[in-house]
């Protein structure tokens, strides 16, 4: 499953994004790829070390954990630290899978879910699309600038060419509590429905007590604590 979430930051919070991103640091991104990745990263990574570094992280991080439907979609148990990347001059990052598994002693996540929270609007780069290999064909976004894609780690994945203007992109990947693909659809379903029926149902009502332990008991059979 591969979904767009509208807005995760709202306009002012993509422009106080952007403003201290601009005032951070640079390498190149091959210094943070595994070794199959590195031949085709062709990008810039953002220092995040500094105070700078870690306003952006807290202030996307925040908005991440609080957004329904990536909770929903995603089942979060852990996040990676999150990077800053950003191409121009022809500058992308070719097919490539992720590596399983990131991050080293406690802080080891295996990545599930990979996301792009996209920070420059659209009609400022030309190219820089983000392509990922769908079992349907090959599914290619752009979206507005705030938009999250939440797509499978397992994916082959490009990030087109950016042949105009430059692209600024926050992401990270996601270690979900549900590990199987598709126990995690039908949860999120579950959740959806869940949202629909609130409207004209009673939290107290059979119908909704009888989906809300469904769910809860669903979420034990497949989750991990
Ligand atoms: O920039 C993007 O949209 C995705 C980048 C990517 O695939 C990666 O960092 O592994
Ligand atoms: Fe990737």
């Amino acid at each position: 499953m591969m979904i767009t979430l509208s807005r995760v930051l709202t306009p002012n919070q993509v422009q106080k994004v952007t403003s201290l991103v601009s005032g951070l640091s640079w390498r190149d991104g091959a210094d943070t790829a595994g070794p199959t990745a590195r031949e085709v990263k062709r990008n810039e990574q953002a220092d995040l070390t500094g105070a700078t570094g870690t306003a952006v992280k807290k202030l996307v991080q925040a908005a991440l954990e609080r957004h329904p439907v990536l909770r929903a979609a995603a089942q979060p148990r852990r996040f990676s630290p999150l990077m800053i990347s950003r191409a121009s001059n022809g500058g992308g990052y070719g097919r490539h899978v992720d590596n399983a598994f990131m991050g080293s002693g406690v802080r080891r996540l295996r990545t599930d879910l990979s996301f792009t929270i996209f920070l420059s609007d659209p009609s400022t780069y030309d190219g820089g699309e983000l392509a990922v290999d769908t079992p349907s064909g090959e599914h290619i976004v752009k979206p507005d600038a705030g938009d999250l894609v939440l797509y499978p780690s397992t994916t082959l994945h490009e990030v087109r060419p950016v042949t105009s203007g430059e692209r600024i992109v926050c992401v990270g990947w996601i270690e979900s509590a549900v590990r199987d693909a598709a126990a995690r659809e039908i949860l999120f379903d579950l959740e959806n429905l869940r949202a629909t029926l609130a409207q004209q149902h009673d939290a107290q009502s059979p119908e909704m007590l009888t989906l809300a332990k469904t769910i809860s008991n669903l979420l034990r059979l497949w989750g991990d604590a």
